[in-house]
């Protein structure tokens, strides 16, 4: 599209009529070159080009950094120029007659609306303004939000005229707003008013009104009870789902996990990962894991009445049917003419802002905790790809039939320790985000171990120097030196790696049985605040690897050393001989007891039999990475 050409409807008569404003009619890049009043700064030559609008104060000002007017206003004396990308609203806010005092605070506006000493005619606008933050603070926050308000300063006579090209100017920053194409217009939200501190609602209305400036639609759904969301997402029609930019989940993990398998299980067609093998069954060595599950096969409805998450199956039976009056455009079910949505899917993206108990996917996407900084990434149009893992769940428990249940995350799935956890958790959802440590604390005294056994294909790590020359160092009680960790960050050079033009990095199948405290597989580093670098911190997020995380039956004093180590930031919780870490793109599970309960995303998920493998970016996210 030619950006020039859409300036060219100013009108050339109103342009004579003003000595310092200036529009372009497409041969210079400037758009709009004006004398404007700044809030803090006073006079400003302000000039808008198709990518960046710029200032040069005309006046000489204290030299202070940050100021603010009256609480509403703030804007860095540093700063002198914004790009466009960096702009998710603006607002033409009014123009009338307001009375200057000499004396006030120069360049400050509101300053002006107190005292009356000479009388001007003002406009103004507003330019709200997303600025990512690049401090250590980020887990806080990582975008903010500056609005920049300008005022055109001009005897009444002319003010009519100058009204006008100050709203000409306005439509034509929003034009070029309207040109950042990967920006949303029309999204779906979910709101979890139980999530974390139940506050779900709360966080939605605080953002809410950065949407509406932005001009971005949203259709709000306030979740009713567990499922609901994953319920809305399956069955709504393709041509439905298609007519929205992505769906925002306001709430953790648990909320988008749900909403990621509403959107997948019936729409990523794949094979599934290998079956485990029963107990004593060699292993074909010649089988590639990945590429032998079944060809592409659905799980099945569920047999009527049994109990079960409703992530669990891939179909919907009759009573997971919504009753259609109480969302009547969401649910047209049963479409034949519907169009096919598959993924990976360039349009379709997913967005979360932070309402949880845990957040470890928004602290990992976005380098924060923090609503607002979502919320601008989303506005904004960030993109970033993820890998998805898909699970299969063979058989319930030892006795029972193989019968394949898929369920998707983005996040970790865990045995043993994490499964007992999340089991022991769910009986105190009144506490809070505190049952989790009420919960861990109980299951770490009572120090089960249980026996299984788990296959994959192990990817070589590359060797580090310190690896190479075979210095790893060992204290008496089997911790040793971390090797160099390369954590994930924006624009992630190992996730960007385009792995079919490099040379394969080698595998292997092992097998490793015994007793295990816990198995983790990490699909992201899963950065929280109670881990800071997460239960992996060189974890990416779109590097199509798998962690896995084998905890061997240890002393409970050794456990706690590792738990604390998890717990510190620049700890190094993988580097103790119990513990065996191993990248894979799939793993298969068996378990060897009676009871075998895994946590998947924070859902409980009883599974003898399991495997799982993972899909490069299989999704993308409003994200833009963490700014380590
Ligand atoms: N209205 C509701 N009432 C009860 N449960 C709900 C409701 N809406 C959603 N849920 C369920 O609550 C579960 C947990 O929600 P969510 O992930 O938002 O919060 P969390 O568990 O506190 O945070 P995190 O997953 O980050 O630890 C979801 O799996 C979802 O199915």
């Amino acid at each position: 599209m030619d950006r020039d050409a859409d300036f060219s409807e100013v009108d050339d008569d109103d342009n004579h009529s003003l000595a310092n404003t200036q529009f372009d009619g497409g041969q210079n890049p400037s758009i709009l070159t004006s004398n404007f009043f700044m809030d803090q700064l006073g006079e400003v030559v302000l000039t808008l080009e198709s990518d960046v609008l710029s200032w040069k104060s005309m006046e000489s000002l204290p030299n202070e950094d940050i100021s603010s007017c009256l609480g509403i206003l703030y804007a860095s004396r540093g700063d002198t120029s914004i790009k466009i990308s960096e702009v998710y609203a603006v607002e033409f806010i009014d123009w009338g007659l307001v009375h200057e005092n000499r004396h006030a605070n120069p360049g400050c506006l509101s300053g002006h609306l107190s005292e009356v000493c000479l009388s001007y005619q003002w406009i103004w606008f507003l330019a709200y303004v997303s600025f990512r933050c690049t401090g250590s603070e980020c887990m806080v926050s990582n975008c903010q939000r500056v609005n920049l308000l300008f005022g055109l300063r001009w005897l009444t006579l002319l003010v009519m005229t100058i009204s006008k090209h100050v709203k000409c100017g306005m439509t034509r920053l929003k034009t070029l707003l309207g040109m950042e194409t990967d920006r949303p217009k029309s999204l779906v939200v979910f709101v979890n008013p139980r999530s974390g501190k139940r506050n779900g609602c709360q966080v939605w209305e605080n953002v809410a009104p950065l949407f509406t400036q932005a001009k971005v639609k949203t259709k709000v759904i306030v979740t009713e009870r567990a499922g609901h969301a994953f319920d809305a997402m399956t069955s709504i029609t393709n041509r439905e789902l298609s007519s929205y930019d992505g769906v925002v989940a306001v709430g953790g993990d648990g909320l988008f996990n749900e909403i990621l398998n509403g959107v997948l299980l019936s729409r990523h067609k794949a094979p599934y990962p290998p079956v485990p093998l029963d107990h004593g069954q060699a292993v074909d060595t010649h089988n590639d894991m990945v590429n032998h599950g079944p060809t592409v096969t659905m799980a099945e409805p569920l047999p009527s009445g049994e109990d079960e998450s409703p992530l669990l199956s891939s179909s919907l039976d009759e009573s997971q049917v919504p009753n259609i009056s109480t969302y009547p455009r969401f649910f047209s079910l049963y479409d034949n003419n519907d169009p096919e949505i598959s993924f990976p899917n360039e349009h379709f993206r997913f967005g979360l802002i932070p309402s949880g108990s845990t957040d470890a996917i928004v602290i990992c996407t976005t380098g924060a905790r923090d609503p607002v900084t979502s919320a601008l990434q989303i506005i904004l149009g960030e993109r970033l790809r993820l890998d998805i893992a898909q699970i299969v769940r063979w058989k319930t428990s030892q006795m029972s039939k193989h019968e394949p249940r898929v369920r998707y995350t983005a996040s970790f799935a865990g045995y043993g320790f994490y499964g007992d956890v999340i089991t022991e958790s769910e009986k105190y959802r009144w506490m809070g985000p505190k049952r989790y440590d009420y919960a861990g604390t109980k299951v770490f005294f009572r120090h089960r171990s249980y026996e299984a056994e788990v296959a994959f294909m192990k990817v070589e790590p590359e060797k580090t120097d310190a690896q190479a020359n075979g210095k790893r160092l060992k204290t008496l009680w089997g911790l040793s030196k971390d090797p160099k960790r390369v954590p994930c960050r924006a624009k992630c050079p190992i996730c960007n790696t385009n792995r079919t033009s490099e040379p394969q990095q080698e595998s292997k199948l092992v097998r490793v049985k015994g007793r295990f405290l816990s198995i983790g597989a990490a699909v992201i580093s899963c950065r929280n605040e109670k881990a800071p670098d997460g239960l992996v911190a060189d974890a990416h997020l779109s590097d199509g690897f798998l962690h896995l995380i084998l905890i061997k039956d240890c002393p409970r004093a050794l456990y706690l050393w590792h738990l604390t180590q998890l717990a510190r930031k620049g700890g190094s919780p993988l580097n103790f001989d119990f513990v065996e870490h191993y990248k894979t793109t799939a793993f298969t599970f068996t378990s060897f007891g009676e009871e075998s309960v895994w946590n998947v995303d924070g859902e409980v998920l009883p599974a003898h039999k399991l495997s799982a493998q993972v899909f490069r970016g299989l999704v993308n996210v409003f994200a833009s990475g963490p700014e380590t």
